[in-house]
């Protein structure tokens, strides 16, 4: 097998010798001694996911990293493999040589020398040049990023706590209405893309999102997907536990590019200072005022300010029950770029409900619960069908009469638009809060939800 590889490759290299080609050798180590070369690793773990790789290969090779989920492939050594760029054809050969040979050359300290030789026709050196290697770049550093363990931070008084993210929340299993997981996805996509658009404009490489609606519309659960879709960490920023602006300032240099900042419940979080840093009953702030307290401006700052572009690609959420609740200045384009309206679930979402937790794509009772939710004077959520369905998950008549009469019950019902506002002082942000408790018993119960029924609001948007 040897004799055979070593001769295909010398024929190869005769037979494109009238050809005039440009190689460009990765090696392992960086030259003049420095260490590693990054770019060796990466082309490795790039070749690796090459398409052609698993479909072509005779043999490959098999390896984990420490924090990975997934394994991962790597050419063999003296094997080869083609790629494609900008239409223009390129190969990859990863070389390993064996002490003898490579013992002349004083940099290499090892037993091997290993490399990666990239081959091209001399005339592709512009579109292969720098652009194909940036590429290759790129790609494997999104390859580990979707491989690895991703991490939730919660903060606690002037640092982030971490834990492993691993909130199962998919776009394919989020009930929303027709069309807006599309229009959400395409929107991350323009984003996740928008490098070369957003320095162009001058803009910071940021996206906003304002997740509102009732509560157990399912706010957390598509914070959870969007992060999932991303491949990003994910912050829970929560303010009552955030002492000044300073300290809001701190965490946000704390985190990394590539991750979700979340404000859950930000209408209820604290009672923000107005602008100029004086609360409500005292209109004259001071300086010191400013910096002993977080005000509104420091939140405006946050999403906003200068210091908002100290990591790239990063993704703010806020969610709201209450969306007329927020000050304008935090909901206008620039912060919150796009306001995502979760409510009560339909027809549609229903059916996506049913399919997740009874594997029913139709049903004979389906035109009947069309009819009822439609005439319906009341409005169930998402969080609460899905209780139905979970508790009755074995017995699918049962489950779907249970819906049903949810649809026509009188009782349980709340006017949405009287729940209490859930505003607490910050000086007492802690889990005894009401705000704590909130939290806590929301996280306590994430996916179990109390059924409740609202009565359809007069005004909705
Ligand atoms: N649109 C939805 N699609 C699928 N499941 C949902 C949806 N909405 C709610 N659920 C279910 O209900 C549970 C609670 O939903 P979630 O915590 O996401 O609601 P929320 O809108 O964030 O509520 P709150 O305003 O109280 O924070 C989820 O774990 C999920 O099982």
């Amino acid at each position: 097998q040897y004799i055979d590889r070593g001769l295909s490759m010398l024929w190869e290299r005769l037979f494109r010798c009238g050809d005039s080609y440009m190689e460009i050798q990765v090696d392992e180590k960086a030259a003049g001694n420095h260490g590693l070369n990054e770019l060796y690793r990466q082309t490795g773990v790039y070749v690796g996911s090459l398409r052609s790789a698993l479909n072509t290969q005779s043999r490959l090779k098999a390896y984990r990293r420490m924090d990975a989920a997934a394994i991962s492939f790597s050419l063999h050594d003296n094997d080869s493999i083609d790629d494609s760029f900008d239409g223009v054809h390129v190969s990859w050969t990863h070389s390993v040589m064996e002490k003898e040979n490579a013992e002349n050359n004083p940099s290499y300290g090892d037993s091997t020398r290993r490399s990666f030789t990239l081959r091209f026709l001399k005339r592709d050196r512009e579109i292969i040049l720098p652009a194909y290697l940036d590429h290759v770049s790129k790609v494997s550093a999104d390859i580990e990023r979707k491989s690895s363990q991703r991490f939730l931070y919660t903060n606690n008084y002037g640092s982030w706590e971490v834990t492993s993210f691993s909130h199962p929340s998919t776009f394919d299993s989020l009930a929303l209405d027709s069309g807006m997981a599309e229009r959400i996805k395409t929107d991350l996509d323009t984003f996740s893309n928008g490098k070369t658009f957003y320095h162009r404009n001058g803009r910071a490489w940021k996206r906003g999102y304002l997740l509102y609606g009732p509560p157990g519309t399912g706010k957390s659960s598509l914070i959870a997907a969007i992060a999932n879709y991303m491949q990003f960490d994910v912050y829970d920023l929560e303010l009552t536990k955030v002492s000044d602006n300073a300290e809001l300032k701190s965490l946000l240099i704390q985190t990394s590019p590539k991750s979700v900042i979340v404000i859950e419940d930000i209408d209820c979080s604290v009672k923000l200072c107005n602008r100029d840093g004086a609360d409500e009953d005292s209109k004259e702030g001071t300086d010191s005022q400013q910096s002993s307290k977080l005000t509104l401006s420091g939140l405006l700052n946050f999403v906003d300010g200068l210091w908002s572009c100290c990591g790239e690609e990063r993704i703010f959420i806020f969610t709201t029950n209450f969306k007329e609740r927020i000050d304008p200045a935090l909901l206008r384009p620039g912060r919150m770029d796009m306001h995502i309206l979760l409510s009560y679930c339909t027809f549609h979402a229903f059916k996506k409900l049913a399919n997740n937790y009874l594997g029913i794509q139709d049903h004979p009772k389906f035109l009947e619960l069309e009819e009822a939710m439609m005439k319906s004077s009341v409005q169930v959520t998402p969080a609460a069908i899905a209780e139905i369905l979970i508790s009755n998950q074995d017995n699918t008549d049962v489950a779907l009469n249970e819906v049903l009469a949810a649809f026509r019950t009188d009782g349980h019902i709340r006017d949405y638009e009287n729940i209490p506002t859930k505003h607490v002082d910050p000086s007492i942000g802690d889990e005894n809060s009401s705000k704590g408790s909130h939290r806590k018993s929301k996280r306590r119960y994430f996916g179990r939800l109390m059924p409740v029924f609202y009565r359809k609001a007069k005004h909705q948007d």
